[in-house]
Order: C-alpha cells, then structure tokens, then sequence
C-alpha cells in the first residue's frame, strides 16, 4: 500500500505531466528494438517497467527523454509531441522532468548541496545561500542530515549517494520523474529504503513516473501500474495488484525468476 501523502506536501502538488506513446519502433541497423511500443501514463501515476536484460528499456527511456531519436512513432507529453516539436517546447518540457540515472552519476568535483542544486543553477556558483538552504530542505526529504551538506560524493556511503542524487531528480520540482535501475548496487535494505523514499515523493510531489527495472521488488513497492516489455512490444500492462494474477505467461516467468 502507498504512504499516506504528507498533507503539507500536498498543499504544493503538481499536476504531474501526461505522457502518450503509439507506435514507437526504433531499430540499430538490422537489429529491431522498439517494435511499436503503445504505451500511456496518466497525471500524478508511477508506472514501472520491467523487461529482462536487453529488451530496450533504456532505448525506450532515451527515446522518452529525447536522448535517441525514434525510427517512428509519437510521445506526446501534455500534448506536445517530443518527436517532432520545436527545440524551445522539448527544452520547456525538459525542465519539467527530473531524472534518477543509474549509479547516481554525481559530480565528484562538487559537494553534495551544489550537486543538488546543480540544475538550478547550471553549475554556476550564484546565489550561493540560499541555493543552499534549498539544497538543505531537499537532503531532509530524502532523510539525510544537513552534517553531509559540505562533503564531497566519495566521503559518504553509496546509499547516501543515492539519496544525493534523488534529492537533485526532485530539484527543481518536476512534473515528470525517470528512474533508471533506482536500487542497482544497493543491498536489499537499502534498496528498500530507496524504493519508500521514492514512493513517498512521487505521492507527495504529485508527479507523474516512469521508472525502469528488473528488480520486482522495487517494482512492487514503487507502481501504480506496471508494463512489461519484451521483443520490441508492451506484452502487459495493469495495476500492480494484478501482477501475480496478470493471466500472462511470459510475466509470470518474469516475476518468478524463472529463465526457462
Ligand atoms: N546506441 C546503440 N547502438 C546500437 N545498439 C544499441 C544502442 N543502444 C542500445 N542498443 C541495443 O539495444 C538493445 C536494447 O538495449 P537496452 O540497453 O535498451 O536494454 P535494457 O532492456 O535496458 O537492458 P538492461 O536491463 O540490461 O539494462 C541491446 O541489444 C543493445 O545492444
């Protein structure tokens, strides 16, 4: 069951961004990716999807994220379609979203509040205060103390860093959040806790997300609905408390571990 929403929280919702994909398909020469992938997320829904190694949910993210150019197809985000729309409107739209990358991929050379705060103000060391204070607010509601505000990545723990990098995805409060393997490297607890963090935040935000994995249980702790994909296509996709009874063979597998 979801956290309840923190009613404070609730106050600063955001509409959370609406997000349509017909028809993507995207191949690498002979080899065929995407082949024609439907899929939809609605205003303020986590949707998770899950696919064994290799299938192409990182092509599909990056196409999402307009970091690959699709062979065909539309996203249409709150109407815009990022296939085709001018560079200003994808930029618009771009600073809406936030993202979780696998592995954190924090500054090395920064400390922690200005990795935080890096996005809002493109690297540049202005507003310095307040920028932190900010920083401060956003490491409290990933649970970490304002004591790491000033050390450097390799001086705290790699589920701290993950906290870190959570706490820069929401930064400049977004309507859109992608979560690229959020629990990758993390033991079962800490994963955990990563997943409840990012839980937590997506209700409280009030944003949409898409997050990719294939560990089942962040997938069960984070959706709302869950898709899967395989060969190129959404073979399934339902709410999260039809995953073990999704009537679909292939998902069953999944789910179970199973590789035969
Ligand atoms: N830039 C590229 N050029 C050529 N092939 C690519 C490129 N990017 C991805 N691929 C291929 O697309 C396929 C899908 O890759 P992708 O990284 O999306 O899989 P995935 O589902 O995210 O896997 P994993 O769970 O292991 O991260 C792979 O066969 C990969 O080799």
């Amino acid at each position: 069951m979801s956290p309840a929403p923190d009613p404070a929280a609730m106050e600063e919702r955001n509409p959370g961004a609406a997000i349509e994909i017909a028809g993507l398909r995207k191949s690498f020469g002979e080899k065929i990716v995407l082949n024609g992938v439907n899929l939809g997320v609605r205003p303020g829904e986590s949707l998770v999807i899950i696919g064994g190694s290799g299938t192409g949910k990182s092509v599909l993210l990056k196409c999402i994220l307009g970091l690959l150019q699709p062979d065909s197809g539309t996203i249409m985000i709150d109407g815009i379609d990022m296939t085709e729309a001018p560079g200003g409107d994808r930029a618009d739209v771009r600073r809406r979203t936030g993202m979780l990358f696998q592995g954190g991929a924090l500054f090395d050379s920064l400390n922690v509040w200005r990795n935080v705060t890096f996005a809002l103000t493109q690297g540049r060391a202005r507003k310095g205060r307040s920028m932190r204070s900010l920083a401060v607010e956003l490491l409290a509601k990933v649970g970490l103390d304002e004591s790491v505000a000033d050390l450097r990545p390799a001086e705290i723990s790699g589920g701290m860093q993950k906290r870190v990098a959570l706490a820069r995805a929401i930064a400049s409060r977004p309507d859109l959040v992608f979560f690229d393997e959020p629990t990758t490297g993390l033991d079962p607890i800490r994963a955990n806790t990563i997943n409840d963090l990012i839980r937590g935040l997506v209700t409280d935000l009030g944003c949409s997300a898409i997050t990719i994995t294939h560990d089942m249980e962040s997938a069960r702790r984070i959706a709302d609905r869950v898709a899967m994909l395989h060969e190129g296509r959404i073979i399934w996709q339902g709410p999260v408390e039809m995953l073990d009874d999704s009537g679909n063979a292939r998902v069953d597998k999944f789910i179970n571990g199973r590789t035969d």
